[in-house]
């Protein structure tokens, strides 16, 4: 077996010098080293954290005894645990909470400010129970139908020899099918704009530059939008769909103790965006079914349970969040290392989906490993662990297993060639996708 990412070497002196080489899933790409050396006392793991993606953490951990990293991440003290024990401990609310530790970058382009992700306690509960309350497992299911229904007519309006980028296609499909569902107008001519702005929102949250501007930029715009649509339906000049989320985010949030327009904002972007997101697996769905091919067949004869396998493999194999993060609420410890309180929390969701330990042959593409078997609370981790009703586990993770099976046995269906591109998938990038976005011609 041979691990497809090449981790820091370890410290020279008072100097250090970190080598990141960029390696695509299935072979090493030796073609792409960067090299630099940094005086110590400017080594935060910032900017190596930056550098390596998603093979930071798991490289400082490769590092330690004990596989616990105690390390410095924007200038603050950060302790980063992996493994189902490491989960466990990260979700108990006694140990780690999440006020303070989004970083505000994050919460100005993926969350938005004072989302469901930053709160704790009673009042994390209340909210996620608003969400769990709407986003049932009927919902999830409408939601994939109504992505289903949109992939269709998208398909139907292709022209024979037309090329496709597979992730932008994905991602107004999604967006198209998730806005029909939740009830949320939308004008033909309006499509392509908001899966542009919900995908950039996904896609510079990590990285400074060009791509977090668009991300900021995206999240204003798309709040404001919502925002106003929500401040219709209250003052009776829009009149959503019955039952529709738009409708109950307008009224049942209610201004009176509830939500105002901006957080109801918030709320349903918090839907809508990471549902589009999911066009990223599907991109990576594209990859999967490109490089082992004979899961066409077996996703073409639609058996449910493997399509569902199929999801779950693409979730585990394929990188999107490489970890999360919290605050430590006291002085703890954990595997007999110190955890000091305050200190930031990271958990390697990354790392511990390729852990051997637990999966055996984590860089082998294989769905049936989740055959025929339940997934425990704290086994597989691309949305988080535990409970969602009572933690901060991903609500979403249904839907998106759903869209991604529905979707994965329509493109495994559909009659199409790969032409020549980069289908090299940099463990540098969050998050990552094929270079080419996926490229097909029907
Ligand atoms: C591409 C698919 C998705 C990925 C990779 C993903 C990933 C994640 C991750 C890693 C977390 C953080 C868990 C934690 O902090 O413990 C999270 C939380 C969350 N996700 Fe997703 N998610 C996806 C799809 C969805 C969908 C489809 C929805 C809603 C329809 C959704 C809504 C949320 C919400 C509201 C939270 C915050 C939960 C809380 O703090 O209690 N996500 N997601």
């Amino acid at each position: 077996m041979r691990l497809p990412l090449k981790t820091p070497e370890p410290r020279v002196s008072a100097q250090r010098v970190l080598t990141t080489r960029i390696a695509s899933f299935d072979r090493e790409v030796p073609g792409y080293s960067v090299a630099m050396r940094l005086p110590r006392a400017l080594v935060d793991e910032s900017v190596p954290a930056l550098l390596t993606g998603y093979a930071w953490l798991p490289g400082l951990r490769a590092r330690t005894e004990s596989g616990v990293v105690h390390t410095r991440l924007l200038g603050q003290r950060a302790v980063a645990l992996c493994g189902p024990d490491a989960a466990r401990f990260f979700y108990d609310e006694h140990n780690v909470r999440r006020s303070g530790a989004v970083p505000l970058p994050v919460q100005k382009t993926l969350f938005g400010r004072n989302a469901v992700h930053t709160l704790d306690g009673a009042d994390h509960r209340a909210r996620k129970r608003r969400f769990l309350s709407y986003l049932t497992p009927e919902m999830s299911e409408n939601i994939a139908e109504h992505v289903a229904a949109a992939w269709d007519e998208a398909i139907a309006d292709q022209r024979p020899g037309q090329q496709v980028v597979l992730f932008d296609e994905a991602s107004r499909v999604i967006t198209r099918g998730t806005c029909r569902a939740v009830g949320i107008p939308l004008a033909e001519s309006e499509l392509p704009g908001l899966a542009r702005d919900l995908v950039a929102m996904v896609d510079g949250f990590a990285t400074p530059g060009p791509r977090h501007g668009r991300a900021r930029r995206a999240r204003r715009r798309r709040e404001s939008w919502l925002a106003r649509l929500v401040d219709r339906v209250r003052d009776g000049s829009l009149e959503p769909p019955e039952g529709s989320l738009l409708e109950t985010a307008a009224r049942s949030w209610v201004p009176n103790g509830g939500l105002t327009a901006r957080t109801a904002a918030v709320e349903l972007l918090n839907v809508i965006r990471p549902t589009v997101a999911v066009c990223w697996f599907i991109a990576h769905t594209g990859h999967a079914l490109h490089r082992w091919p004979r899961y066409r067949q077996r996703l073409r004869e639609d058996d449910g349970e493997f399509a569902e396998a199929f999801a779950h493999e693409v979730r585990r194999f394929y990188p999107f969040a490489p970890f999360i993060g919290g605050r430590a609420v006291r002085e703890s410890s954990w595997r007999g290392e110190r955890i000091p309180e305050g200190a930031m929390v990271l958990l390697d969701l990354w790392g511990h989906n390729h852990d051997p330990e637990l999966w055996g042959d984590p860089y082998v593409f294989r769905p049936e490993r989740f055959l025929g078997r339940e997934i425990g609370p704290f086994e597989l981790v691309p949305q988080g662990g535990g409970d969602p009703a009572t933690n901060h586990r991903c609500p979403g993770e249904p839907t998106a297993v759903a869209i991604l099976a529905t979707l994965a046995v329509r493109l495994a269906r559909l009659d199409y060639r790969v032409p020549e591109q980069d289908l090299t998938i940099s463990l540098r990038r969050v998050p990552a996708r094929p270079e080419s976005g996926f490229v097909l011609t029907t």
